[in-house]
């Protein structure tokens, strides 16, 4: 196990890189802690596999370090790192067995027998597939075989980290919710600290002690899943976490009221703001309050998705979402009012402090 610094890290494909948009990893500098379970996650093409492979080894940045407990491993292989990785697609080996797939990373390494034999059988039951420990890989399914992948990765006790790159995709909608649990208890019970690359939000955020939201090559925001939820630090946050994400309005600021149209909304202190930079305010849906009461808003559609209800409406021009508990009325001529607390103001994009320098909010 070990604490993963990544210090002052940039990527380019391309060795001409020089504008900050040639790069696929934008500055990176972040300290891991040890025993952490961390998810990357962002949209496709944001850079998640670029700062996974290079904390695998098998990328070199174009600039900046990487330690593992402070001691510098830039240099090194993925071998030498003493890391675990799964990937996307089962790598296993169809001649052999699912006990010796499993315990071929042990006995590469010379572990004793008496060893090999209890780690294996722990992931077995682990992983579902003590029924099956003597059948050899080749007739498995393609999400049996992912699991002999995963249990590969768990398996060796001493390794400095382990990274999970999609590791869910081939696995049907049951058997992921179930592992992405087991995962969840293994990392309580081994604290090895974990990295794992997804662009869904709910496998980061029930796997994730910390999730590391990342946007245009960038990480925007790492926090806990409710930190994320409640204070974005970038509205990109706002928008990709939960569902339907923030709402996301152009206003103009004048002291601690924002305006939006002929609508004055009180905020709970006057939002700090440098320069003239693009002004949005932050909510999200539940926290908008749908009555009789409060400013006008056009209702254009409602979705009934169970235990909710999803209001898609037009307020002074701008598309809001409003999230309504099953049983509320909606009144025709519905008016909406805001919770204070829960609005956030962005400037360029990235939340602004409020005058007694915290974040505002
Ligand atoms: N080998 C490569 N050569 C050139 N450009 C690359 C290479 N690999 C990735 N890129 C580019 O770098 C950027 C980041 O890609 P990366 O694969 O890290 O994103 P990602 O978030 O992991 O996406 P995905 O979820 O699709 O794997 C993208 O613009 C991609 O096109």
């Amino acid at each position: 196990m070990a604490r993963i610094t990544l210090e002052h890290i940039r990527h380019a494909y391309s060795e001409k890189a020089k504008a900050a948009g040639d790069y696929a990893l934008k500055e990176v500098h972040h300290e891991w802690e040890d025993g952490g379970a961390y998810a990357l996650l962002g949209p496709s093409g944001c850079g998640k596999t670029t700062l996974l492979n290079i904390i695998s080894g098998l990328l070199t940045p174009s600039d900046g370090r990487i330690l593992f407990d402070g001691k510098d491993v830039t240099q090194l292989s993925t071998e030498e790192r003493n890391i675990a990785q799964v990937f996307q697609f089962p790598v296993v080996y169809d001649t052999m067995t699912v006990f010796d797939n499993l315990a071929f990373p042990l006995r590469n390494r010379k572990v004793p027998e008496a060893e090999v034999e209890k780690r294996v059988n722990e992931i077995l039951e682990m992983t579902d597939l003590a029924g099956m420990a003597k059948r050899r890989a080749q007739r498995l399914t393609a999400d049996q075989k992912q699991k002999i992948s995963l249990g590969r990765g768990l398996v060796r006790a001493n390794v400095n980290a382990i990274l999970f790159d999609e590791p869910l995709t081939v696995i049907d909608p049951h058997m992921k919710w179930v592992l992405r649990s087991q995962l969840k208890r293994l990392h309580r019970q081994s604290r090895f600290t974990m990295v794992y690359v997804t662009h869904d939000q709910t496998e980061a955020l029930t796997f994730a002690d910390k999730v590391v939201v990342m946007h245009d090559g960038q990480i925007v925001q790492i926090g806990t899943p409710a930190e994320l939820f409640e204070r974005p630090s970038h509205t990109f946050v706002g928008y990709f976490i939960g569902s339907p994400g923030m709402n996301i309005m152009s206003v103009a600021i004048d002291g601690a009221t924002a305006r939006i149209g002929d609508q004055s909304i009180a905020l709970s202190a006057a939002p700090v703001l440098k320069g003239q930079g693009r002004i949005e305010l932050g909510i999200r849906p539940e926290f908008i309050k749908l009555g009789r009461e409060g400013m006008p808003i056009t209702i254009n559609k409602v979705e009934d998705i169970g235990r909710q209800k999803i209001v898609r409406a037009s307020f002074c021009g701008q598309p809001i979402s409003i999230v309504v508990p099953e049983d509320d009325d909606i009144p025709a001529d519905a008016k909406v009012t805001f919770e204070k607390q829960a609005i956030g103001i962005f400037a360029d994009s990235w939340r602004a402090m409020n005058e007694t320098g915290r974040q505002e909010g």
